[in-house]
């Protein structure tokens, strides 16, 4: 088991690539599964849920094989219903996407219930209306759901909540049932349109992505295709408010800036400058920064998943900004660490007080979550020594050689091997 080290106090230049869209590739993979014939994924993140997928993929009877550690190539004519009720599929959320697709093309499935961040409760409920609603029966037997339909018959499907991941799901199994399918109150997040031009190109027939109401006729089969995937516009976003927090002049490449509008806007109110240019940002932060207010909405409003490495920012702004998860109440594990760092944040009425700025100050914490990492890594950019950070499995679910495009940009950051008392210390925190 690896720590991370992280030296403060350099400042970050130069140029960082953005890589695939993490939220993208995680639906990509298992909708291979629908087709008939080979489907090859190009700019793949090379992050451990991308790893564990493809091994779920295999185990189900995939040929799953890597022409470049970004490019796969899955062919899915060997596939059957194997049963996934618990192993590989508790290690990540994205596992719950083998529903939908395993239910689209054979009809039934048994997929044991997601893992990946705990940020409070994350129910299905809305991907289970959904399959219903296309006629399959659902139970929930010891930890893992059961899916068992005669056909599946396109039906109009109201989300109660606007879901990503429900609305991806119900996509997968409805664009082979028979009929049409309208998802109502539909989420318009950019990964759920990558997904839907994969299906698309596979030969699904899906109108109005982007949009709350999508309309999906069922076709009979769907046929192998190429797709590269999008930039992920959270790993951007995160090297978007490091550049800001810790910064002289970062090129933040390969991005698509209207997917970050919202967090842009936001990094502006503070008085850091982001040029947007083809496919680049510039960020320059400025003398001053200056507090603001967030509150995470779904799309295209401030993402849920950037409220943690935000808030790491907020600690250097002057003033006080109120931080509040709309999306996940429960989404701030990463205060209690920050505040081990010397931040100043007060935590009322589901929201999180930050007053600045405030010189943080290296410590050892841990990271109880993805996007909490990325917060404690902000952080220890900005801190006075060395800030060690374990739980780095959460870390490495989803950013792609992350110490090694912070080395490149002037960071000290690197990782070594816990010694045996610091891993029994880390397993019984
Ligand atoms: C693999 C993936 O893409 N993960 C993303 C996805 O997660 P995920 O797909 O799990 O998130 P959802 O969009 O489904 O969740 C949004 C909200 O709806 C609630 N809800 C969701 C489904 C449901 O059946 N019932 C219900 O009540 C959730 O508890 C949450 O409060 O979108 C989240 C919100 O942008 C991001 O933080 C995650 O990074
Ligand atoms: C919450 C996240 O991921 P997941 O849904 O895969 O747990 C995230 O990417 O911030």
């Amino acid at each position: 088991m690896q720590k991370m080290l992280v030296e403060g106090g350099r400042l970050l230049n130069g140029k960082v690539r953005i890589s695939g869209a993490k939220n993208s590739a995680v639906a990509l993979l298992p909708a291979a599964i629908l087709a008939d014939s080979e489907v090859t994924i190009e700019g793949l993140p090379e992050i451990s849920d991308v790893y564990t997928l493809g091994e779920l993929l295999e185990e189900i009877g995939g040929s799953v094989s890597w022409s470049s550690s970004q490019k796969v190539h899955i062919d899915p004519s060997r596939m059957i219903a194997m049963p996934l009720p618990n192993g590989k599929v508790t290690k990540l959320r994205a596992s719950y996407y083998f529903m939908g697709a395993m239910l689209g093309k054979f009809k039934k499935a048994v997929i044991g219930l997601p893992g990946g961040c705990y940020l409070g409760p994350r129910p299905i409920d809305q991907h289970i209306k959904g399959f219903e609603a296309l006629g399959a029966e659902v139970t929930n037997e010891q930890g893992a759901i059961y899916l068992r339909a005669k056909e599946l018959r396109g039906a109009r499907i109201y989300l109660d909540v606007v879901s990503v991941g429900a609305t991806i799901n119900i996509m997968l199994a409805a664009v082979k049932a028979k009929g049409k399918t309208v998802i109502e109150n539909a989420a318009k997040e950019p990964e759920i349109i990558d997904v839907a031009t994969l299906l698309t190109s596979m030969g699904a027939k899906i109108k109005g992505v982007g949009t709350d109401v999508i309309r999906i006729e069922g076709v009979d089969s769907l046929d192998g295709c190429n797709h590269t995937i999008i930039p992920d516009r959270i790993e951007a976003g995160t090297y978007t408010i490091a550049a800001a927090a810790q910064g002289k002049e970062v090129v933040i490449d390969n991005v698509i800036s209207q997917h970050l509008e919202s967090v842009l806007a936001k990094l502006r109110e503070m008085g850091v400058s982001v040029e947007e240019s083809d496919e680049q940002l510039l960020v320059r932060p400025g003398k001053h920064l200056k507090s603001v207010d967030i509150k995470t909405l779904v799309y295209p409003g401030f993402p849920t998943d950037l409220q943690q490495p935000f808030t790491s920012l907020l600690t250097k702004a002057e003033n006080t900004g109120v931080v509040t998860d709309t999306i996940y109440s429960a989404r701030l594990k990463h205060i209690d660490e920050l505040r081990r760092m010397n931040a100043s944040i007060k935590v009322e009425g589901g929201s999180a007080i930050v007053s600045g700025p405030v010189q943080l100050e290296g410590a050892k914490v841990r990271a109880s979550d993805l996007r909490a990492g990325a917060s404690l890594i902000i952080a220890g950019l900005m801190a006075e020594g060395v800030t060690e950070i374990t739980g780095l499995d959460h870390i490495d679910r989803g950013y792609e050689n992350l110490t090694e495009k912070l080395n490149n940009l002037g960071a000290k950051v690197w990782r070594e091997e816990m010694t045996e008392l610091e891993i029994r210390q880390f397993q019984n925190s």
